[in-house]
C-alpha cells in the first residue's frame, strides 16, 4: 500500500504552488511533509485526495487514482476546522463515519471508543461550537481515524493540543503505523517531525529542496552542532574559523561547525578562558536544517 507522486505540478494561474513533486510513501511508514508557511503542503494534500486536480504528473494509491470509493481507506485531517459548529459531537462524528462507509452502529461504538480514549467521553452530546479549540481538534482527529484508514494525511495534526494530548495523539498515530497505515503529515515543529518520520521532505516554493530518511538528511547537511555549557567569557570562541552559526544561552552557548577539526579549535579555546562544566559534539537538529535551506532560499 503504497502512496505515489510523480512530477505533480499544480499552478494557480500563472503562479505555481507545487513543483514538479516526486515522493514515495511505503507501507508502515511515517513521512514528514515540511515547508514555509505557503510552500505548497495543504494544496499537495488537496491533490492526493482529489480535492483539487494537478497539472501535471500523477498520483495513485496502490497504484490506483485515489476517488470517492477509495474514501473509506483514507483519514485526512485538515489543518483548517472542517466540523459544524452547531451540530452535536456524536451526531457529527456518526455523519462524518458514515461518510467514510461505516455502519451507524460501527460508527457509534467507534466513536464511543475514541471519545473515551482521548478522555472526552463526556462531550458526546454537546455542540461542537461549545468545546475549547483543542477539544475541538480532538473531535477532528477522532472523524479522521475512527474508520481506522489505512492512509492518513494529516495536516498540522498537533496543533492547538497540549502537550498532554499532543502525547495522546502521537501514540495513537504511532498505532497506526505499527499496524503498517501509510502516514503523511504537515508540522511546522521540527521536534515532532524528529521524534516521528523515518522519512521526510522539505519544500520551499513549491519545490521539493531536501528529502530522503531522517538519517541521511543529517548525515548529507555535513555540519555539526557543538555544545559548551560555562560560566566563563567565550566571545572569543565566536570569530573561530569553521564556525558558521552561534546560538547563546543562560548556560553557555551551541556552535554549528563544519568539521570536528573546528570542535578542537572550540574545546581548546574554551579551555584558555577557564573550566568549563559541559561539551558535546552533537548531530544538527532538524530545525537547525530547515532554517539554513529554506533561510538561504528566501535569501
Ligand atoms: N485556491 C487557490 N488559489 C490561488 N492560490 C492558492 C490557492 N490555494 C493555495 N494557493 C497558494 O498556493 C501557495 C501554497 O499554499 P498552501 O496552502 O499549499 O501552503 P502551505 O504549505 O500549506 O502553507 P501553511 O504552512 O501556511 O499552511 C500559497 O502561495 C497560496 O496562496
Amino acid at each position: 500500500m503504497t502512496l505515489q507522486l510523480e512530477n505533480v505540478t499544480k499552478r494557480f494561474g500563472d503562479f505555481t504552488a507545487v513543483d514538479d513533486l516526486t515522493l514515495t510513501v511505503g507501507e508502515g511508514t511515517m513521512y514528514g511533509f515540511l515547508g514555509a508557511n505557503g510552500a505548497g503542503k495543504t494544496t499537495t494534500f488537496r491533490m492526493i485526495l482529489g480535492l483539487l486536480n494537478a497539472n501535471e504528473g500523477k498520483i495513485t494509491w496502490n497504484n490506483k487514482k485515489i476517488t470517492y470509493a477509495t474514501s473509506p481507506e483514507i483519514g485526512y485531517l485538515p489543518e483548517e476546522r472542517g466540523l459544524y459548529p452547531k451540530m452535536k459531537v456524536e451526531d457529527q462524528l456518526i455523519f462524518l463515519g458514515q461518510l467514510r462507509g461505516m455502519s451507524k452502529a460501527d460508527a457509534k461504538s467507534e466513536l464511543k471508543k475514541w471519545l473515551e480514549r482521548m478522555e472526552i467521553p463526556h462531550y458526546a452530546n454537546k455542540k461542537v461550537e461549545e468545546l475549547s479549540k483543542g477539544n475541538q481538534q480532538k473531535i477532528q482527529v477522532i472523524a479522521s481515524l475512527m474508520h481506522n484508514p489505512r492512509l492518513l494525511i494529516l495536516d498540522e495534526p498537533f496543533s492547538g493540543l497540549d502537550p498532554v494530548n499532543v502525547e495522546m495523539l502521537k501514540k495513537a498515530i504511532l498505532e497506526f503505523r505499527n499496524q503498517g497505515a501509510t502516514i503523511v503529515f504537515s508540522s511546522h515543529r521540527m521536534d515532532h517531525v524528529e521524534e516521528l518520520c523515518e522519512q521526510l521532505s522539505i519544500i520551499d516554493k513549491g519545490k521539493q529542496i531536501v528529502s530522503g530518511t531522517l538519517r541521511d538528511v543529517k548525515r548529507s547537511f555535513g555540519k555539526q552542532n557543538v555544545r559548551i555549557k560555562s560560566d566563563n567569557d567565550l566571545t572569543l570562541l565566536d570569530s573561530i574559523a569553521g564556525v558558521t552559526s552561534v546560538h547563546k544561552s543562560i548556560e553557555g552557548a551551541v556552535y554549528q561547525v563544519e568539521s570536528e577539526l573546528v570542535a578542537d579549535a572550540l574545546l581548546t579555546e574554551a579551555l584558555k578562558a577557564g573550566p568549563i562544566r559541559h561539551f558535546a559534539i552533537e548531530e544538527p537538529s532538524l530545525q537547525d536544517i530547515f532554517i539554513e535551506k529554506v533561510g538561504k532560499e528566501h535569501a
